[in-house]
């Protein structure tokens, strides 16, 4: 655990977005109806731009040296990501302005940290357009980690809808999705059961359970045998060391490029400024490389068969997909989902569980990806936790060619090869789009607010898209608010009520 305190997962449940404040419950009424915002991902930003006023982009990278470290300093320690945009965009009266982010001076000479943040949701949505936008090498802006760190090979994350192996491996990656989809449910409940048991086992032994480990265990043998087809409990290395494996080699890979919370002086020393070699790591990847090699043979032949990859790249694949994308995003997402529920006060529980109760009742062979149609609250409650702590706070995209990006108020003049770096946190609380954009509102996305969906970006896309070969948008999109909605749907067939906070849990009632 002391390694994954420094990983991304922890640094961000450490660092999170101010704590969701919950409303009372209404039908919500977003300002769009007086907007005229574009859909999205439509290509149509520039000739929008064309009739809004131009502007000059605001703010400055500062001295050569001396301004990226300031911001790096500001990003870290003095102010934390989420004052840092903040402070910019009030300064620059602005949601689209120029500054420096992590990682850079004095080791990192290569990686250029000037960026072009953008803040809003109008704008966001301009890093979904493939025409004016590329996304080769940029997942976590111009740093990249060593291809070491997944097999010397560029995994489908780092690679540009423009190069041909993006299609065969986004096509590979829904492929796994689809097949998965059999077992999906039953998977998900039968390991999120046990994760249960052991939660109310640590409640009655010790009066409250710290849940972060237990969750990762759930996951990780949910994941594997849903994506790869492969049982961690026949191979029992992997299966005790799975989670930790993969949280020191995600840790190790982020670690120059996300907030630690510890003696800032030090972490900037020694955490911040240097790149990691994967050798520390490699014997956990390998083994990881063997396990699905022996036990996750037929989807790596679907791979070869069907998507023409090498048996290589479809395990680096796999590797990073169950890893990074999966594991990595639903350890950051979970915790903030279970947190919201269970530490809330104003009678949502109550209403949560009538909803589960009147569409499956108590067992959990009612519960399908198809029952969850009915349940519109559980969806919608989600779906604003997603708004309110997106799990991937930065998105970034490289200018394809020059074209102007359209806020909503001004256009601003984009060069090609310029970085944008959009930050999720901000978009997502946009008053322009959202009503109440600070509040935690669990039924803004029921009935007439489901048209909001366009604007949720969680995925690197709106909620209404769809995931493709040529976009980058998260290929587990439905999954990954499905399986949400199917873990919400559980705790309420499981109990009548819970308590905690998105690190513990400190009671449950169990259902009569
Ligand atoms: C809560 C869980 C998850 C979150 C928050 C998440 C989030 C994201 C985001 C933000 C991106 C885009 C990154 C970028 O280009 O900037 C992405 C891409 C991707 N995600 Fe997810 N994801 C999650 C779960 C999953 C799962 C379960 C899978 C399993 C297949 C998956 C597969 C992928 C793949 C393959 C890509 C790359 C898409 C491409 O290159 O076109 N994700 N994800």
């Amino acid at each position: 655990m002391a390694m994954a305190t420094a990983t991304m997962m922890m640094s961000r449940m450490m660092n999170m977005p101010p704590s969701s404040s919950s409303s009372t419950p209404s039908s919500s009424s977003s300002p769009l109806a007086t907007q005229s915002l574009s859909t999205p991902s439509s290509p149509s930003s520039s000739r929008q731009a064309s009739s809004l006023p131009l502007r000059t982009i605001p703010g400055s990278y500062g001295w050569p040296l001396v301004g990226p470290i300031s911001d790096r300093l500001d990003y870290f320690w003095f102010q934390g990501p989420d004052i840092f945009f903040r402070s910019r965009m009030e300064k620059h009266k602005s949601t689209v302005f120029r500054t420096n982010v992590p990682p850079s001076f004095p080791f990192f000479l290569r990686v250029n940290p000037n960026v072009v943040a953008i803040v809003d949701c109008k704008s966001f949505a301009h890093l979904f357009d493939m025409e004016i936008v590329e996304k080769k090498d940029v997942l976590l802006g111009d740093f990249m980690p060593s291809v070491g760190y997944t097999g010397n090979t560029r995994v489908c994350a780092y690679l540009d809808t423009s190069e041909p192996k993006h299609a065969q491996l986004k096509n590979f990656s829904l492929d796994i999705l689809k097949r998965s989809s059999k077992v999906w449910v039953a998977e998900l409940q039968a390991n999120l059961d046990k994760f249960f048991d052991t939660v109310e086992s640590e409640i009655s032994t010790n009066g409250t359970s710290s849940f972060f480990s237990h969750l990762q265990t759930f996951l990780f043998y949910f994941l594997s045998k849903s994506l790869l087809g492969a049982d961690p409990a026949l191979d029992p290395a992997v299966a005790n060391s799975g989670p930790l494996t993969i949280n020191l080699w995600l840790g190790l890979q982020l670690l120059p490029t996300v907030p630690v919370l510890a003696f800032q002086p030090l972490v900037e020393v020694f955490l911040h400024s240097y790149t990691y070699p994967s050798a520390l790591v490699s014997g956990g990847y390998q083994k990881l490389y063997s396990f699905i090699e022996r036990h996750g043979k037929e989807v790596v032949q679907r791979g070869e068969q069907e998507f023409g990859l090498s048996a290589s790249d479809s395990i680096n694949n796999l590797i990073f997909t169950l890893g990074f994308n999966a594991f990595g995003g639903f350890s950051l997402f979970l915790p903030t989902l279970i947190g919201t529920i269970a530490s809330d006060k104003t009678g949502l529980q109550a209403r949560l569980r009538d909803e589960v109760k009147r569409v499956c009742g108590s067992s959990s062979s009612g519960l399908s990806f198809d029952s969850l149609k009915d349940m519109e609250l559980v969806n919608s409650v989600v779906y604003e936790t997603l708004r309110m702590n997106p799990p991937v706070q930065l998105q970034y995209a490289r200018a394809r060619k020059d074209f102007q990006l359209a806020s909503h108020d001004s256009a601003f003049d984009i060069k090609k090869g310029e970085l944008l770096c959009g930050y999720q946190p901000l978009a997502m609380r946009d008053s322009n789009v959202f009503d109440e954009p600070e509040s935690f509102k669990p039924d803004r996305f029921v009935g007439k607010g489901k048209e909001l969906l366009s604007y949720l970006f969680w995925s690197n896309g709106p909620q209404t898209g769809s995931p493709t070969e040529s976009n980058k948008q998260c290929a587990a999109k439905d999954f990954v608010t499905m399986s949400a909605s199917l873990i919400v749907a559980r705790i309420f067939q499981r109990y009548d009520s819970i308590s905690g906070d998105s690190g513990k849990i400190t009671a449950v009632e169990k259902a009569n």
